[in-house]
């Protein structure tokens, strides 16, 4: 371990010699615990990222004032659309992306290194369950898509294949994710199929580029945005992993959409078949200020503006037919071949510029008093997964229904949208929907029939309660045989069991 001496010295370099303040007085343990901490932070890099974090926010807010004029939508030979095409161009995607899948050439990669700060949950997002009749997680559901999706294809090509499932972890998310799958022995998916790894850490800075104290013995960290991802891929030697594999296609994905389709094959058939070496799924916004991000053109070259860096006024333009001029949401859902990561880690990585968040950072004043701000005081600099787009030589965009595959959860329930009952509502009315599709009929408690409601938006409570397990049906598909013409009473859950019961 370095000494006292050495740290400060490498401090000094960092001009971040403050970080020291309290060390003299700290007990053994934590004394050497900051010392390990601050003797991890490279000198160079702790002072550039210090005095990027000041200049960027003393700059005028984001966006520059001429974004606006130099945005465009993305030009419809770039965008394909699931909900418009016709039934046998989906089925010819659909056919590709299975076929990848049957070769093993597919991977799923989630992003889950994220705080869950909005949900207000101290642990991963991926272990919240938002009351399902299953009470199943978010990564139960998750795993259970990766199963289903292996057997579809494994049933089309006679094959035992794999899709292996890449985690993305950091510092707060590592430990509590790895013992949640232990403890759920993987939900059933082979330990080596899945593999977590973790995201690097930033310190949070003052806004005159100090780095913030959390504590006497510790340094104010920060996950370094989803966008870490390229450098923990190389960190890490992902795409070795991948390449030993023989994986292709990477999909990667972010935590909290309760409808995600894990390896969706209708979507990496589309992406595969364009020859894309980079794609992004979209949605129709819901309304003008809507916060996901504008998946559009900057100067001509695709690319993702954040909905923070986005004025109101532009979220509203319209088009002559009334509809919005910037309606494709970005919904944290992308496809990436093998070859492009591979090329982002080596040459692009350290052009991508940090986005600057501006936080409630707890710290210690200069008497030691721990203090949590009631203000924004703290600079966390995030890189953003999609900010490598700008380097595709062929992006495309690919649109779905909204209430087929988006209902992300950010926020607690008090905040009325995007939330533990829109997910658990979007789900169940889906669910309902695929049943009455397949021709089941569904009974109140006296044995009354329930009102059949086939076109029941997600934002609505269905008649009634359906649940089914994704082992049991991936996207709607293969449910006829157990439900058609057959009456339930609510609620009911199609899991395994309960289909080897209906089984004819
Ligand atoms: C930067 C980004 O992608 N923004 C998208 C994200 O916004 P949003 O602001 O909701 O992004 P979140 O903070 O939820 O992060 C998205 C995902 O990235 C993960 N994460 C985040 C930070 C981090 O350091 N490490 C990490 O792995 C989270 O765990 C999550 O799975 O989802 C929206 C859809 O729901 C999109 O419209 C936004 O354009």
């Amino acid at each position: 371990m370095a000494s006292e001496q050495d740290v400060r010295a490498r401090l000094q370099r960092a001009g971040q010699e403050h970080l020291l303040r309290f060390c003299a007085e700290l007990a053994p343990g934590p004394r050497a615990a900051l010392l390990a901490q601050l003797e991890s932070l490279e000198p160079e890099a702790l002072r550039e990222h210090c005095q990027r974090a000041a200049a960027a926010c003393a700059r005028p807010p984001d966006p520059p004032p001429d974004v606006a004029a130099r945005l465009r939508p993305l030009p419809p030979e770039r965008v394909g659309s699931s909900r418009q095409s016709d039934p046998k161009t989906r089925r010819l995607w659909e056919e590709e992306g299975f076929h990848q899948i049957a070769l093993n050439k597919v991977a799923v990669l989630l992003l889950a290194g994220g705080q869950g700060t909005r949900l207000g949950v101290s642990y991963p997002k991926g272990m919240y369950q938002v009351g399902l009749p299953s009470q199943k997680t978010l990564y139960q559901l998750q795993a259970e898509r990766i199963r289903r999706v292996q057997q579809l294809a494994d049933e089309r090509h006679g094959t035992r294949c794999t899709v292996p499932w890449y985690i993305m972890t950091s510092e707060f998310t590592l430990g509590p994710t790895a013992e949640f799958f232990k403890e759920h022995d993987f939900f059933h998916l082979d330990p080596d199929n899945v593999v977590m790894f973790e995201q690097r850490m930033l310190p949070a800075v003052t806004f005159d580029g100090r780095a913030i104290l959390e504590r006497k013995d510790k340094v104010a960290m920060a996950p370094d945005g989803n966008g870490g991802l390229y450098c923990a891929l190389a960190d890490h030697q992902i795409l070795e992993d991948m390449e030993r594999r023989g994986v292709e296609f990477v999909h990667v994905y972010c935590v909290d959409n309760i409808l995600v389709r894990l390896a969706d094959p209708v979507f990496i058939g589309f992406c595969v078949l364009r020859g894309a070496d980079c794609g992004a799924k979209v949605v129709e916004k819901a309304y003008p200020e809507e916060p996901v991000g504008l998946v559009c053109q900057v100067d001509g070259v695709p690319q993702v503006v954040e909905y923070s860096e986005i004025s109101p006024e532009t979220t509203r333009l319209r088009t002559p037919d009334g509809g919005l001029l910037y309606n494709t949401g970005n919904m944290c859902n992308h496809f990436f071949t093998r070859g492009f990561l591979q090329v982002v880690t080596r040459e692009y990585e350290s052009l991508l510029k940090p986005h600057v968040a501006v936080k409630k950072v707890p710290y210690v004043d200069e008497e030691g008093n721990p203090v949590k701000p009631l203000k924004p005081n703290g600079i966390k600099m995030e890189k953003f997964v999609f900010d490598v787009f700008q380097f595709a030589e062929n992006f495309v965009a690919f649109e779905v229904q909204r209430e087929d595959e988006f209902s992300p959860l950010k926020n607690a329930d008090s905040a009325g949208k995007d939330n533990p009952t829109t997910a658990r509502r979007a789900l169940l009315s889906q669910h309902y929907r695929w049943a009455l599709q397949a021709g089941a009929h569904f009974l109140d408690s006296q044995g009354a029939r329930l009102p059949e409601l086939p076109s029941l938006p997600g934002s609505g409570e269905p008649p009634a309660i359906c649940e089914i397990s994704p082992v049991v049906s991936y996207s709607g598909e293969g449910l006829e045989v157990y439900l058609r013409g057959r009456e339930f009473r609510s609620p009911l859950i199609l899991d395994e069991n309960q289909v080897r019961a209906l089984r004819p």
